[in-house]
C-alpha cells in the first residue's frame, strides 16, 4: 500500500508539489494525469526514494521510502528516462539485478525471454529507445515487485508491445496483487487499466476518483418529447450537461441511474436512450463547473 500525506516539494523558488495526499490500496492500479510540469516525475520520485520531501510523508507497506534499501528491495521504478550501465548486456544486467533484489526470479526472467525477443547477450546501450523499455520491463518484473512506479510507461512502445505489457503487469497485480502507479498524459490509455485516477496539476490533486463508481454514477441521456420539454423533467441528481438541438435534448446527469430513469419515463419521453460515455467526457463536464479547462489539462 502507498500512503502520501502533505506531500510538499519545492525547486528554488518553484513549488513542484504543494501538500499532495494519496493513497493506493494493495493489488491497486492508480493513474496519475496531468499535462507537462504538473510534478508526476517528481512525485514517483519521492515514492521511489530519489527525492527526499520537504514536508509530509511518503510511506510504502507503511514504511518510509527515503534512504531505506529494505523498502526499495521490493519496489520497481520504471522513469521515463531510462538508465543501464554502459557496457552491459541484458544477462550481465540481469545477474547484477539477481544480487540486488532478493526475490530476482530466474525462472521468470527466462520465461520472459518469450515476451520480449531480445538477444540477452546484446548490450542494452546499443538497443533502440523502445526495447530499452522492454527491457526495463522484463528485468523489473523478474525482481518479482510489491509496488512498480512506472512513469509514461508505454511511450515509445509500439502498439503490440503495449499491449503485451499491460498484459503482463495486469497479470502480477491479479496474481500477485502488485500496487502499481502509472503516469500518463493520456486518459484514454489508463482508462482501460486503473482502477482509481488522480489528475495532478499545478503540483497539486485537482481530483481523485475510483472509476468504477465514476461510471455507474454519470449518465448521458438522449430523450426526445412531443410538445416542450417539461420544465420540472428532472429533480433527482444532479445535472452536469444540457443540450438540446431542435426536438433532441441530450443530458449529463449525476446520481442513482434508476431513480433517474423513472423520473424521466414519468415525464414520457416518445424517446429515451442511454449513452455511453468516455471517461473523458466525465471529468470534462465534472470540473467544467469549477472553473478548470480541463480539456487543455487532459489532452
Ligand atoms: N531536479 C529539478 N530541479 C529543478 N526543477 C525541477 C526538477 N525536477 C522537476 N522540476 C520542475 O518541477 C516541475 C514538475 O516537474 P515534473 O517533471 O514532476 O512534471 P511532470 O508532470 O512529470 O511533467 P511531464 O509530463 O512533462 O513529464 C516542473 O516545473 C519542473 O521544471
Amino acid at each position: 500500500m502507498i500512503e502520501v500525506r502533505g506531500l510538499t516539494k519545492s525547486f528554488g523558488k518553484l513549488k513542484a508539489l504543494v501538500n499532495v495526499d494519496i493513497s493506493i490500496e494493495k493489488g491497486a492500479i492508480y493513474g496519475l494525469l496531468g499535462p507537462n510540469g504538473a510534478g508526476k516525475t517528481t512525485l514517483i520520485k519521492h515514492l521511489a526514494g530519489v527525492y527526499r520531501q520537504d514536508a509530509g510523508t511518503v510511506a510504502v507497506d507503511g514504511q518510509p521510502v527515503y534512504e531505506n534499501p529494505a523498502v526499495k528491495s521490493f519496489l520497481v521504478y520504471i522513469p521515463d528516462e531510462l538508465y543501464f550501465f554502459s557496457q552491459y548486456s541484458i544477462e550481465e544486467t540481469a545477474r547484477f539485478y539477481a544480487t540486488l533484489y532478493p526475490n530476482w526470479n530466474w525462472e521468470r526472467y527466462h520465461l520472459l525471454k518469450q515476451v520480449f525477443s531480445i538477444d540477452p547477450q546484446r548490450r542494452i546501450t546499443r538497443l533502440s529507445r523502445g526495447m530499452q523499455k522492454q527491457v526495463a520491463f522484463w528485468l523489473g518484473i523478474s525482481t518479482m515487485p510489491r509496488v512498480m512506479l512506472l512513469d509514461e510507461p508505454v511511450d515509445g512502445l509500439d502498439p503490440v508491445m503495449r499491449k503485451k505489457v499491460w498484459n503482463l503487469v495486469l497479470q502480477d497485480v491479479a496474481e500477485r496483487q502488485t500496487t502499481v502507479l502509472v503516469s500518463s498524459h493520456n486518459l484514454r490509455e489508463l482508462e482501460d487499466v486503473c482502477d482509481h485516477v488522480g489528475i495532478l496539476h499545478n503540483g497539486s490533486v485537482l481530483v481523485e476518483r475510483d472509476l468504477d463508481d465514476l461510471k455507474t454514477d454519470v449518465h448521458k441521456l438522449q430523450l426526445a418529447f412531443t410538445g416542450e420539454v417539461p420544465a420540472d423533467l428532472l429533480e433527482t441528481g444532479t445535472l452536469l450537461h444540457r443540450q438540446q438541438s431542435g426536438s433532441i435534448l441530450q443530458i449529463i446527469v449525476k446520481g442513482d441511474k434508476d431513480r433517474i430513469l423513472s423520473e424521466v419515463r414519468r415525464a414520457e419521453p416518445v424517446i429515451l436512450d442511454i449513452l455511453p460515455l468516455t471517461l473523458e467526457e466525465i471529468f470534462i463536464y465534472e470540473l467544467g463547473g469549477r472553473g478548470y479547462d480541463i480539456q487543455s489539462i487532459l489532452i
